[in-house]
């Protein structure tokens, strides 16, 4: 099997361990650098997975994963330029970091060496991530067929060019939080009508996971799935109503600027 290096054992890193390893992925494949000790023996006792260095996790992987902050980018990448990447094994980088070109790498990298954008969201660690992949200028398509071949065990994946890849960040990159904050406000809201929290919680739960289930099985556009919930004249359309005049849409299509906006930013200061 294709031996896999994740370097940064962060949230995102962990989702992607603990999503591969729930695939089936066998754990002696995979390798973790994680640079704060208590983190790295958490991972080990968790998974059972091995941890160590940046260099010899490295050099030892087919596929080396960069799951660091984008403003850690630079410290990790020299670290992994400095082991013997050029040998026999034919590696290849894959970065999860936001915003950070692939341009960045390759500058630091070996001549020629292939590198692979990906912009990965949390819920790849129950197998139902979505994966957007762009290829560096180096990388053919065999490495991009490995990549999707490694994510596809851990959710959906999609391939866009990389000048598209913060407008992905925006949207599912960080998509999981808007989704975990309209629950949180459902809820409240919920208590506030006089409901338990308990009752609230399983109630709008359950309405999410049922209506992503509806999503994902039914060929109906989301709009027309509203539709049928929305009786004239009735409850569905006087809470719409309120959504629409406080802005709902408004504050999502600013929001998912600013958060490209933001990604933007972040690839500029990880220069
Ligand atoms: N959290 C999320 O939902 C998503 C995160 N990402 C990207 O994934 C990357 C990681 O994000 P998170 O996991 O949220 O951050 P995090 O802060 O939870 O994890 C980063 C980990 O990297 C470790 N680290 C930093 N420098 C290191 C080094 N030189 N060697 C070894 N380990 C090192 C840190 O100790 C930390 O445990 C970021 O670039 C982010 O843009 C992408 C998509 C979604
Ligand atoms: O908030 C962030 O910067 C990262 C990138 C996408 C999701 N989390």
């Amino acid at each position: 099997m294709t031996r896999i290096a994740v370097i940064g054992g962060g949230r995102i890193g962990e989702a992607l361990i603990a999503g591969l390893l729930e695939a089936g992925y066998a754990v002696r494949d995979l390798v973790v650098a994680e640079k704060f000790e208590s983190r790295a023996a958490e991972l080990a006792s968790t998974f059972g997975v091995l941890t160590t260095t940046i260099a010899e996790a490295s050099e030892n992987a087919d596929v080396i994963v960069l799951a660091v902050k984008p403003g850690d980018v630079d410290g990790a990448l020299t670290e992994v330029a400095k082991t013997d990447l050029d040998g026999e094994r034919e590696q290849l980088i894959v970065s999860l970091a936001a915003g950070v070109p692939t341009s960045k790498f390759e500058s630091k990298l070996p001549a020629g060496f292939p590198v692979v954008r990906v912009m990965p969201n949390t819920p790849m660690l129950v197998g139902e991530g979505v994966s957007v992949l762009a290829p560096g200028k180096y990388a053919k398509t065999e490495h991009l067929e490995l990549v999707r071949t490694i994510l596809s065990t851990v959710g959906k994946v999609v391939t866009v060019k990389e000048n598209q890849l913060d407008a992905v960040t925006a949207v599912s990159g960080s998509g999981p939080a808007y989704f975990f904050l309209v629950v949180e406000a459902m809820i409240d809201a919920g208590v506030g009508l006089g409901l338990t929290r308990e009752v609230a919680s399983a109630l709008v739960v359950q309405t999410m996971v049922g209506s992503g289930a509806m999503l994902d099985r039914s060929d109906e556009t989301p709009a027309e799935l509203r539709y049928a919930v929305t009786s004239p004249g009735g409850t569905t359309a006087a809470a719409v109503r309120k959504l629409e005049e406080n802005g709902l849409r408004a504050a999502f299509f600013d929001a998912l600027d600013a958060a490209k906006a933001r990604a933007a930013e972040m690839g500029v200061t990880a220069e």
